[in-house]
């Protein structure tokens, strides 16, 4: 991928990006099966673009009113312009170019870290598979929120295609992407992300894959494995707004998804409605905490035929490892963005041997590797 960022030495986020891809992806497999202990011409590999393929722009404010720059912040924390990232698909290179007018238009001063002035932090676009985006202004307090919904108007013209547009309030001076309290200003709050199997729904903070083609390859081959098994009861804990569960769910299976997002919960039993509709589901979503979830259930002898786990980059952690290793739980699907926290939690759970593994590249350019793993119980 060619990137001027790059060869001016301006951004250097993408660490593999001198690497040509197909080396990347060698390079990436070897290291999937050194950590699960697996001959490496085993792991199959999709992959999708290597360029314009990521959904969310992850933008600092930087610059001034009048010149802002939305990208990243420089070591002596001056602003970055990275808005023709060839990360990012055409919408939301359009979207980033009229965010710049819009925020000399709405006076938003970005913020200055070093003196701790100013109110624009960031500025996260998510898009669609239908093009249609979510716009978040992540603001130190509310001030400017009259503003912004006085010039709002103006934004939702020149960029048609906004479902979604808020306000998130992030006060304290600290390292953070977004705060708890989110404003929202249109009148729909979710975007609705129309995958092959289901419609998912994004609220602002939900948890959602960054590569929405391998994403939705990696729910497909999920749902074939899956229909390999058979299983009567599955388990999708970490479940976010309910991807992995949604493309399970068939006649005769209970499907039960665990998030600890209220929001995200919401979201997913909102997809499940919609399928119900068409499929007559047995779908399930609960709020909590998995490895309680877990306990609670398995303690009362109510254990599924399968467990699919997608937890965050740390990774399953002991409590929950131990848990599946001692339940009478026959195979688990494991989703994992982090072959490392992967290998330990394996290392927790030794009556299970890896049957597959599969690389999905998400992210191109990057060390970062998804791989799915199916374990069977020895
Ligand atoms: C890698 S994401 C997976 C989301 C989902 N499976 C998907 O396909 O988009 C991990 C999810 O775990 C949730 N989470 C984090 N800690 C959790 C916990 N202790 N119990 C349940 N869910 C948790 C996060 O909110 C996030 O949605």
């Amino acid at each position: 991928m060619e990137c001027d960022y790059h060869r001016r030495g301006e951004c250097a986020s993408c660490t593999l990006i001198d690497v040509a891809y197909p080396d990347q992806i060698a390079r990436k497999r070897r290291r999937v099966a050194a950590a699960l202990g697996v001959d490496e011409a085993s792991v199959a590999v999709t992959t999708g673009p290597d360029a314009r393929f990521r959904n969310k722009a992850k933008m600092v404010a930087g610059g001034t009113m009048d010149s802002p720059t939305l990208g990243i912040l420089d070591e002596s924390w001056h602003g970055t312009d990275l808005t023709r990232c060839p990360l990012y698909p055409e919408a939301i290179h359009v979207a980033l170019r009229t965010l710049s007018r819009f925020v000399s238009l709405a006076r938003l001063a970005p913020y200055d870290v070093a003196e701790r002035r100013g109110e624009l932090k960031h500025i996260l676009v998510t898009v669609s598979p239908d093009d249609e985006l979510m716009v978040r202004f992540v603001m130190r307090s509310t001030e400017a929120h009259t503003r912004i919904v006085k010039h709002l108007p103006t934004l939702l013209t020149e960029l048609p295609n906004v479902r979604v547009a808020t306000l998130n309030v992030l006060p304290d001076h600290r390292a953070a992407l977004e705060g708890e309290r989110e404003v929202v200003l249109t009148s729909e709050s979710k975007l609705p992300m129309r995958l092959r199997g289901a419609t998912l729904y994004l609220q602002p903070r939900s948890f959602f894959q960054t590569n929405t083609g391998v994403c939705e390859d990696l729910y497909e081959r999920a749902r074939g494995i899956v229909a390999e098994i058979a299983p009567r009861s599955v388990w999708d804990l970490y479940c976010g707004v309910g991807g992995f569960a949604l493309h399970l769910a068939g006649e005769d299976r209970d499907v039960t998804g665990v998030e600890l997002s209220p929001e995200a919960i919401e979201c997913a039993r909102l997809s499940a409605a919609e399928l119900g509709d068409v499929a007559g589901t047995g779908l399930t979503f609960l709020s909590g905490d998995a490895t309680a979830f877990a306990i609670e259930n398995g303690g009362a002898g109510r254990w599924p035929d399968l467990a699919v786990v997608n937890p965050p980059r740390r990774g399953l952690g002991g409590d929950l490892s131990r848990t599946l290793e001692a339940s009478s739980i026959p195979a688990v699907l494991y989703s994992s963005c982090n072959p490392t926290s992967l290998a330990h939690d394996l290392a927790a759970m030794p009556g299970f041997r890896v049957e597959s593994a599969e690389l999905f590249d998400m992210f191109p350019h990057t060390e970062h590797a998804e791989v799915l793993t199916l374990l069977r119980r020895r």
